[in-house]
């Protein structure tokens, strides 16, 4: 249940550039997400990772985003990038996504019939589960599932992702009331290239959204 002080924390994924984490931050972005699977057009290298990251103020989160990392990959980035959130966003087991004993984000790719509560209850040390829609790969496909999938009662933090964007995002807390967010796509110019308008314009929805909710419960 929500609060009427309840803050969604926003979180903007796949930078690559040491100005747009600036401007993310200068937005009000609560975490930046680096991407660090090869196969990505935002990848970074786990040494881009440490400069974009060293880049952060205090209490603005940097989060690691793999997919089906080995375990050896995987302790390579936990040792380099000892500050970051995982966030698991391939196939990985509840097992390997516990495994590294430290909190994580998990993936869950929304279709119809897919079982969220025992998802979530499948990850009880999840920091949170990432709502991203179901596409071909593994995500940052800029598109938006279904919000009404997304039951009550869900045991871990939701963080709302999937095609969000500043026209949209009202919508989507509005409907889901999250934790938190996530964008990518829906703040670029290009694959990797954030827009810092597109950013603040974003985090300013996201603020909105919160102030009429709070309205609605006060
Ligand atoms: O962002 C990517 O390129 C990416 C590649 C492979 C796996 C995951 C990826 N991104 C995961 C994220 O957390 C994105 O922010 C999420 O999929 C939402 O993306 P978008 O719909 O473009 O906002």
């Amino acid at each position: 249940m929500r609060s009427d002080l309840h803050r969604t924390r926003i979180k903007i994924c796949g930078l690559t550039r040491e100005a747009d984490v600036d401007a993310a931050v200068e937005a009000g972005a609560d975490a930046i997400g680096l991407v660090l699977y090869p196969l990505s057009p935002r990848h970074v290298s786990l040494e881009r990772a440490q400069v974009l990251a060293r880049r952060l103020p205090p209490f603005v989160q940097v989060v690691g985003l793999v997919v089906n990392a080995s375990a050896a990959e995987l302790r390579t980035v936990t040792e380099q990038l000892p500050q970051a959130l995982i966030q698991f966003h391939g196939d990985e087991s509840p097992q390997a996504c516990q495994a590294f004993g430290r909190p994580y984000l998990r993936a869950a790719r929304m279709r119809p019939g897919f079982d969220l509560l025992d998802f979530a209850h499948q990850h009880p040390d999840a920091q949170g589960i990432l709502l991203d829609a179901h596409v071909e790969g593994y995500g940052g496909g800029g598109k938006v599932f279904d919000w009404s999938l997304v039951p009550a009662g869900v045991s871990r933090p939701l963080v709302l992702s999937g095609g969000l964007n500043p026209a949209n995002v009202i919508d989507g807390v509005m409907a889901v009331r999250p934790w938190a967010v996530d964008v990518s796509s829906g703040v670029e110019q290009a694959k990797g290239i954030k827009d810092a308008g597109l950013m603040r314009r974003f985090c300013e929805a996201v603020r909105e959204a919160d102030g009429r909710l709070a309205d609605a419960i006060t």
